[in-house]
């Protein structure tokens, strides 16, 4: 505890990223006087001794953009607010000391509401099995799967996009898609009928998802990589994503700030998992090709605030930022949206190579045989 609280008056401390591989005695140190690391020189003064007490009953590890809020002295609101990031984080109290200060306050639109759920749902997940436990699960996890290795490899061989293909068994904006929903059937149709990956949705509120679905197509024989389609807005899920058999996640750029987004990305590649880098319009991608590290990005065609669908979307960014994306050779996945050949032939056309459909798929009588209907052709697999 000593050496800790000397460590706390080494400020400022620069961001750097939580420990990869294991909690670690002294990297559990860091994390923890990261943790120390908040607020304004007067309050993190005041409450150092007390933060870092409280992180060490509750083991808990602080996010980047609470670094930033202290070493900026400016609320994660207003940071996210200066990269377009229409989202507002809850603001939880941290220390028994704090208030909310935003205890009225009420989400503006519907991914608003999904992360401030999130927040909570997240804050339980780790009451109950915290870093250092769901790390070491992760050590535990079956080999991870190579995501874009499939998609390249589908692609050449059937000189179409090559398929995401989703398992979702509800949204908020369709409500329920599918009533007969068996979410190892499905994967096995997707995988008999060519699709290159697998996407399953774990959020439960809004999507019906689960990571025990994850869990158990993972474990079926089923051999395709999979993306878990998540809220990710702290690095904890990603090690749990792991530890089901996660093999690529998903990461919103209208949702994270740019350090975040950073550090994710970061926290992925160590895992040998890949990000797959969601945006939805110009500032999100110019945000994202600024980050090292990237290797695949989904141009969403649907706008996660208002649910308002264009495929066009897709071709508008491709032709501003097409070359920039080839030159760093960064895949890109068209999303959502897709019901015909013809929507598919359109995104290819605008310069996809991989694409993730849900809803047709999920609403087909038979999701495997849909697929073929999605290319106007079998796929070879
Ligand atoms: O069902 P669709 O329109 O084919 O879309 C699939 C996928 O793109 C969509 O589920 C999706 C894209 N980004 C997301 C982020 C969160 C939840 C879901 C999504």
């Amino acid at each position: 505890m000593e050496s800790l609280l000397a460590a706390a008056h080494l400020q400022p401390v620069a961001f750097s990223p939580a420990p990869l591989s294991s909690s670690t005695s002294s990297s559990r140190s860091s994390s923890v006087v990261r943790g120390a690391c908040r607020g304004s020189h007067a309050v993190r003064c005041a409450y150092a001794k007390d933060a870092i007490l409280y992180a060490l009953e509750h083991d808990e590890m602080f996010n980047s953009d609470e670094v930033i809020q202290w070493e900026s002295g400016k609320n994660i609101n207003t940071i996210a607010a200066a990269q377009g990031i229409s989202i507002r984080r809850r603001c939880r109290p941290r220390y028994p000391s704090e208030g909310t200060g935003d205890d009225k306050a009420v989400p503006r639109h519907i991914l608003e509401q999904i992360v401030w759920d999130k927040e909570v749902e997240v804050s339980q997940r780790k009451a109950k099995k915290p870093l250092r436990d769901v790390m070491e699960s992760s050590e535990h996890a079956p080999p991870v799967r190579d995501f874009i290795g499939a998609l390249t490899t589908a692609y050449v061989r059937n000189s179409v996009p090559a398929l995401i293909a989703e398992i979702k068994k509800a949204s908020p904006s369709r409500g329920v898609l599918r009533e007969n929903f068996n979410p190892v059937e499905i994967a096995q149709a997707y995988e008999e009928n060519g699709a290159a990956c697998i996407s399953i949705l774990t959020d439960e509120r809004h999507f019906q998802g689960s990571y025990e679905h994850l869990e158990t197509v993972r474990n079926s024989g089923v051999k395709l990589p999979i993306l878990c389609k998540e809220f990710i807005i702290d690095s904890w899920q990603i090690y749990y994503a792991r530890s089901k058999g996660a093999d690529a996640i998903l990461l919103i750029a209208a949702v994270l700030p740019d350090l975040d987004l950073k550090y994710m990305v970061r926290v992925c590649n160590n895992l040998g998992m890949t990000a797959l880098v969601e945006v939805h319009d110009e500032r999100e991608l110019d945000r994202v090709l600024k980050i090292d590290g990237v290797k695949l990005i989904g141009i969403n065609n649907r706008n996660l605030e208002t649910f308002v669908v264009d495929t066009l979307n897709t071709r508008m960014l491709m032709e501003k930022r097409g070359d920039d994306i080839r030159e760093k050779g960064i895949l890109v996945v068209g999303e959502s949206g897709l019901f015909t050949a013809e929507d598919v032939a359109y995104v290819h056309r605008a310069g996809v190579s991989s694409i993730l459909v849900g809803e047709s798929l999920m609403k087909a009588e038979d999701p495997g045989r849909a697929i073929a209907g999605l290319f106007g052709k079998e796929l070879l697999h």
